[in-house]
């Protein structure tokens, strides 16, 4: 295997050494308040508020709490979001819920959240999304990731991992890639539209072409995903790997604590598809620096090459195991996130056909006549964005966001004590009448009109979350989505002629149906 110190020394010769100048100030949280509902966020004196103990949620067994509830009914941990939207309802806008052991503290309200964004230092404190791939990383001697990482560790690794990914200069150098994997992809759908004009398991397509942009993203190949036989049989089983160990984690996470201390058959099982998911990642990156290794020294390597791989290799806070647990992260991240997202968008706009054509009219604007987005048409589409913040709104990724608190925080009159921790529920709100008017509607223009803008509580929609832990794929994501959605709608006119789609949660949120979206294909 290829050492990092020889492919060093052989980039170094055509590479000046950058060193990251990371700014990881977090984002003016203040400056962002504007509006107000009047909501007491905090007692001024953590020992004059009420105890945790005191915290209003559901009773059940001590330490157990809605375990047995899950545990006989597991479907109602599919529709979870429905179950916060009962428990603000029921107990208001702090609720304590225990599953095994677990305490968790949901806060409902934007201005409870700020009080949270407000109080993290330098180096927010998280706990792991799916601790069992955590105790995965920590069983087989790798690094446990950015997104299971605190402190010093988390710090180095993000600033090294941030500046290729999140400064916008940086992440446009990938544009170009994700055009050409975009277009062929453009090609197969053509293809795949059956005479009804739906796509047969397009969720399914989608998630090919997110993998296939992402390994491209990461080894600067194609690994044909969506056209050859043996990419498609290779990226069904990531694909299916990455599902399996998602919904093997959702388990785990509403189960008792056992795997903790004997592996369970689910957690065998979520490890066995761990163990191919980062085989195959593992033989991947060894053949990019293989092949990176001969480009340095042909002297053929040229700096829209290798972007990734470059940056990272150059980086001397991230070590060859670090490397390794990001690239994996990368691989396979895009398969839960972007091309979830893109699905729920492209149901937002079929449902939405007037908004459908504002959108398409700005999409013909935003291609060149090859047919590609450049970094200038990207930073001038409004519209577009509109529409997909829209439908981060009524359709995220994901329903919370997770922290440990950083020190005795005071919320809505409660004591919550440093390491409880806490549920950062925007779904819930944003979907939430009384802090968002229409809130069932979809109306993109409400994210584009200062004045309405101006209306909305900055803590409402954080889909990547704010500040210094804010989504470190941001960049990727969005120019993924506004590149997809301008080609599609640029070609094709969408419609939908089923019921409302709901969507099912298994740690983060995906459709719960085929989304079977008529394509049309437009005029010329
Ligand atoms: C629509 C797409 C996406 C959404 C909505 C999203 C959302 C998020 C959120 C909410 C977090 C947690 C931030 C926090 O704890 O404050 C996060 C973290 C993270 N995301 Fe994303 N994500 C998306 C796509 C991606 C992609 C494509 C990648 C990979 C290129 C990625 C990589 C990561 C990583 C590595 C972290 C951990 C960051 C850290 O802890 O420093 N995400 N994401």
């Amino acid at each position: 295997m290829l050492t990092r110190g020889s492919i060093l020394a052989c980039a170094s010769q055509i590479f000046a050494r950058h060193y990251p100048q990371v700014c990881m100030k977090s984002t003016a949280v203040n400056d962002l308040d504007k509006t107000q509902t009047p909501v007491s966020a905090s007692c001024s004196d953590y020992d004059n508020c009420l105890p945790f103990s005191k915290i209003p949620g559901p009773r059940g067994l001590p330490w157990f709490g809605k375990w047995l509830e899950y545990k006989l009914d597991y479907s109602k941990v599919h529709r979870r979001d429905k179950i916060l939207k009962k428990l603000q309802s029921e107990y208001g806008d702090i609720v304590k819920e225990t599953i095994a052991g677990r305490h968790i503290v949901h806060l409902f309200h934007p201005d409870y959240i700020k009080l949270v964004y407000e109080s993290e230092g330098k180096y927010p404190v998280v706990p792991p999304i799916l601790e069992s791939v955590a105790m995965y990383r920590q069983n087989n001697d790798l690094t446990p990731g950015l997104g299971n990482s605190n402190g010093e560790v988390w710090y180095k690794l993000r600033a090294a991992v941030q500046y290729i990914l999140l400064r916008p200069r940086k992440a446009m150098d990938f544009l170009p890639g994700q055009n050409k994997v975009a277009a062929d992809f453009m090609d197969k759908l053509d293809g795949l539209i059956a005479e009804n004009g739906e796509v047969p398991d397009l969720n399914h397509w989608i998630l090919r072409w997110g993998l296939e942009s992402a390994a491209n993203n990461c080894f600067d190949i194609r690994m044909g995903y969506f056209k050859t036989k043996e990419g498609l049989q290779l990226g069904d089983k990531i694909i299916q790997a990455n599902s399996d160990v998602f919904d093997l984690a959702t388990k785990l996470y509403f189960s008792l604590p056992v795997y903790r201390i004997i592996p369970t058959p689910s957690l065998k099982k979520l490890f066995d598809q761990e163990d191919f998911i980062n085989g195959e990642a593992c033989k991947y990156l060894d053949d990019a620096l293989e092949r990176y290794k001969k480009a340095v020294e042909s002297g053929t390597l040229t700096e829209d090459r290798f972007l990734f791989l470059t940056h990272m290799l150059q980086s001397e806070q991230v070590s060859d195991k670090d490397l390794r647990t990001i690239i994996l992260s990368i691989l396979t991240d895009t398969l839960s996130t972007t091309s979830q997202i893109l699905l729920n968008n492209l149901y937002n706009l079929a449902t939405n056909p007037e908004k459908q054509e504002i959108a398409a009219e700005e999409s013909r604007s935003l291609l060149s006549s090859s047919g590609e987005l450049t970094s200038a048409a990207f930073n001038s589409s409004t519209y577009i964005r509109a529409c997909i913040k829209e439908s981060f709104r009524l359709h995220p990724v994901g329903l919370d966001i997770l922290r440990l608190s950083p020190c005795n925080l005071a919320i809505g009159g409660y004591q919550v004590p440093e390491g409880s921790y806490l549920c950062l529920n925007n779904y819930v709100h944003s979907l939430d009448p009384k802090v968002i008017p229409n809130a069932e509607a979809y109306i993109p223009e409400r994210w584009l009109r200062e004045s309405d803008r101006d209306k909305i509580n900055p803590y409402l929609l954080t889909p990547f979350s704010l500040g210094t832990r804010m989504c470190v794929g941001r960049r990727f994501a969005e120019q993924e989505l506004v590149l997809m959605l301008a080609k599609i709608l640029t070609r094709y006119r969408l419609e939908w002629h089923y019921g409302k789609m709901h969507q099912r949660f298994r740690m983060l949120l995906i459709p719960d149906q085929e989304v079977k979206v008529k394509f049309i294909r437009r005029e010329a």
